[in-house]
């Protein structure tokens, strides 16, 4: 299936799944498409294994944790802001390192404040290796962190490639 692309999401400095500045990240970029889900696209590394050559459950749970979470800011962009209450995740297939992977998450059902979703890791052949279903309560940006995450560490990275469509 073909992505249409509408915006890029914000980096942050820190994250472990979308810091710039965090040599241990996996340095995501993620994506809103047209059909309000969001599509991330990241490589991940040695440094981020459980056995050798395959990514660390832990690590396949944050992206998917951070997909779902960012889904809500596809419908109110950085004035709802959500946060995990629970996540349940299947591991279907080993995710490989060194290659760059999808992530596709979306929003599945809105209540009050809370919101709950799921997001699937796809293996460069098409396959879901990891899928995810969470819930999630929305939170205003100064409630979860201080000011300054959002004044100072909270940016867009320009893409040197902008990315237009994804094929998942
Ligand atoms: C850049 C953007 C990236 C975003 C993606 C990344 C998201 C993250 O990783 S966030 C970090 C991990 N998560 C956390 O740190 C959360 C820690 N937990 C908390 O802060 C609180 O327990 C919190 C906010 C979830 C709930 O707060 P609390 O004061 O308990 O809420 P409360 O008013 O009692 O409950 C509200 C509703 O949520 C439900 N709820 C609360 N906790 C849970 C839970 N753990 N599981 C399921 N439902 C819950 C309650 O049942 C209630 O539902 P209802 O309104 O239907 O009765």
């Amino acid at each position: 299936m073909k992505y249409t692309i509408k915006s890029k999401q914000n980096n942050s400095k820190m994250c472990l799944v979308c810091g710039t500045d965090n040599n241990l990240s996996l340095k995501a970029r993620f994506y809103e498409t047209e059909n309000d889900e969001v599509v991330a696209l990241f490589t991940p590394r040695d440094h981020h294994q459980s056995y050798p050559d395959r990514l660390h459950g832990g690590m396949a749970s944050a992206i998917l944790d951070e997909i779902i979470g960012r889904a809500i800011m596809s419908r109110y962009e950085d004035t709802v802001w959500g946060v995990t209450a629970e996540l349940t995740l299947r591991y279907k297939k080993p995710v490989p390192l060194n290659q760059e992977l999808k992530v596709v998450g979306r929003i599945t059902s809105e209540r009050g404040a809370i919101f709950e979703g799921s997001g699937e890791i796809i293996l460069p052949d098409g396959q879901v290796a990891v899928s995810a279903t969470g819930k999630y309560l929305k939170m205003a940006i100064d409630k979860i962190s201080s000011k300054e995450f959002a004044d100072n560490e909270w940016f867009l990275v320009d893409d040197e490639t902008p990315v237009d469509e994804v094929e998942v």
